[in-house]
């Protein structure tokens, strides 16, 4: 495994080692010694355990973010596709980073098999580059409807650059991604 630090500190991309021969590939999807021992040697904080897996599969042009849980449910995220593609971006909002409202986006596809770590603290959104796109993921904590919380996708003050897939004129937005804005949250989580 390697990891390739973003231009948004505390956010990187998870190459793993693949094994390729005669009958296909293999590829070791997560391994806690090593990815603690590649974040210290960036000299990252190895994050909490992933208590949940999530998997949600998206049509062509589906967005869906730019979300986040506030403690005591908040959420790191490693995230990866493995089918299909997906533009996936990561927000520092943390109250007092001196990279508050900075983000980063990275190209995950089945191809690349790139992942992206996303440590809590930082809201998360992708939009699906092309139908089918199955897109996984390990949280490390708990679904918590109540400590869930949406930034709507095209805040200025963010000035995300989403890709949209050919053919596609808008982002497909869940009703609850029409959010408020970054400074408009009620609450941001705290910069640990
Ligand atoms: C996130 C989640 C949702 N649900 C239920 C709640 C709804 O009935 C249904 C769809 O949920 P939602 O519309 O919140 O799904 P996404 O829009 O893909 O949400 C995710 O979008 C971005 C990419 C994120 O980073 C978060 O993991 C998460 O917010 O699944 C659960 O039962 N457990 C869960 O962990």
């Amino acid at each position: 495994m390697k990891l390739i630090p973003t231009d948004l500190p505390g956010v990187v991309i998870v190459e793993p080692a693949v094994f390729t021969d005669e009958r296909g590939w293999f590829s070791e999807s997560f391994n806690e010694p090593r990815f603690h021992a590649a974040l210290a040697g960036l000299g990252l904080p190895a994050p909490r355990a992933f208590l949940q897996d999530n998997h949600s599969c998206s049509h062509a042009g589906v967005l869906r973010g730019l979300h986040y849980q506030l403690p005591p449910h908040a959420q790191g995220k490693l995230v990866r596709v493995v089918k299909g593609a997906a533009f996936d971006v990561a927000v520092d909002i943390r109250a007092g980073s001196p990279h508050f409202g900075r983000w980063t986006g990275v190209l995950l596809n089945a191809e690349n098999k790139r992942q992206l770590w996303v440590p809590e603290g930082f809201a998360h959104g992708f939009v699906s580059l092309e139908d089918d796109t199955h897109f996984l993921y390990k949280t490390t904590d708990v679904y918590a409807k109540d400590c869930e919380r949406s930034i709507r996708y095209d805040d200025p003050a963010i000035g995300v650059q989403w890709p949209l897939p050919p053919g596609v004129a808008a982002a497909l937005l869940a009703a609850k991604d029409a959010a408020a804005p970054l400074l408009a949250q009620a609450d941001l989580p705290p910069l640990r």
